[in-house]
């Protein structure tokens, strides 16, 4: 349960923090980053923002390369970046594929024996990194965003905890892994070939559809239109569809002219992103 600081550095009226910890949910050991406003720790009900990382990514990623404090800080609230794999599990294979195993966790909890004891990204960040910050930072509301494989995990984490989360967003998310290659790699690969039922579980669409919660959530997704990944993995337009379908969903699906995968793109609508979350936290 103990978390064990590895660095900080001032930015922007605050810290940036990372932490190291044991993960019982991962059984290793996992690093996290956070950036905390001045005076966190006397505010009565500060918030926090989640970002989920893409393949290859690591928690410094985002934090680094993003530009995203200024408007964190700005807001009043805290971000957490969390990992996209467990580490130093030595799992045979495990980095033979740079878009499965260590760096794509794929934000699920696997079945397949050979990954189950370590691979649980879902309850990773939903339930025991999501339990540590309320307890380490006091944090009483929570909003998640993410880029590529972390915009599928952002999504798919909001639609099954729509009381945990206040609001959701995605750069390029990965809208229907169970009929894109990246999605079919994965979810077979850590919940079995054939369980269509599991995969369901962790499809943005196929939740959308299904949606049935108390509260109508409130999506926004920037999409690049030169995104090299578009038609092949992203397929935003099958999550469209099912939210224009679904009443307590609105998607607010921008496409955006010229803009491709990469950080550059993250770069350029990343406050509008963190003022649509702020305009929930508060
Ligand atoms: N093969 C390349 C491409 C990997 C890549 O584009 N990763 C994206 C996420 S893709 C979907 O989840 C990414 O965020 N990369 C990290 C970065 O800092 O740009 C490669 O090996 O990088």
């Amino acid at each position: 349960m103990a978390i064990q600081l590895v660095s900080k550095s001032r930015c922007f009226n605050g810290e940036v923090r990372r932490y190291s910890h044991l993960s019982s949910s991962l059984q290793c050991e996992m690093k996290f980053h956070v950036f905390v406003p001045d005076n966190y720790d006397s505010k009565e009900n500060l918030a926090c923002l989640w970002f989920l990382s893409g393949l290859t990514c690591t928690d410094e990623n985002f934090i680094t390369k993003a530009g995203a404090i200024k408007s964190v800080s700005q807001g009043g609230i805290m971000l957490v970046c969390p990992d996209t794999s467990p580490r130093g599990t030595n799992i045979e294979g495990e980095k033979d594929s740079w878009d499965h195993g260590q760096g794509a966790g794929f934000y699920v909890d696997a079945t397949v024996e050979k990954w189950a004891n370590n691979y649980n990204m879902y309850t990773y960040v939903t339930e025991e990194l999501y339990n540590i910050i309320n307890i380490e930072f006091k944090t009483k509301k929570h909003s998640i965003f993410g880029h590529s494989m972390g915009g599928h995990g952002a999504l798919v984490m909001a639609l099954r905890n729509p009381t945990k989360y206040q609001s959701v967003s995605a750069f390029a998310p990965i809208c229907n892994p169970t009929q894109v290659p990246w999605g079919k790699k994965n979810l077979g690969g850590y919940l079995g070939q054939d369980n269509l039922e599991a995969w369901n579980q962790y499809d943005a669409t196929v939740l959308a559809n299904k949606y049935t919660g108390v509260d109508k959530i409130n999506i926004l997704v920037d999409q690049g239109d030169a995104d090299e990944f578009l038609e092949r993995e992203l397929k935003p337009s099958a999550l469209k569809e099912a939210c224009e379908a679904n009443p307590l969903l609105s998607l607010t699906l921008r496409m955006q002219p010229g803009y491709n995968h990469n950080y550059y793109f993250i770069q350029t609508f990343v406050d509008d992103h963190i003022n649509f979350h702020l305009n929930h936290l508060k």
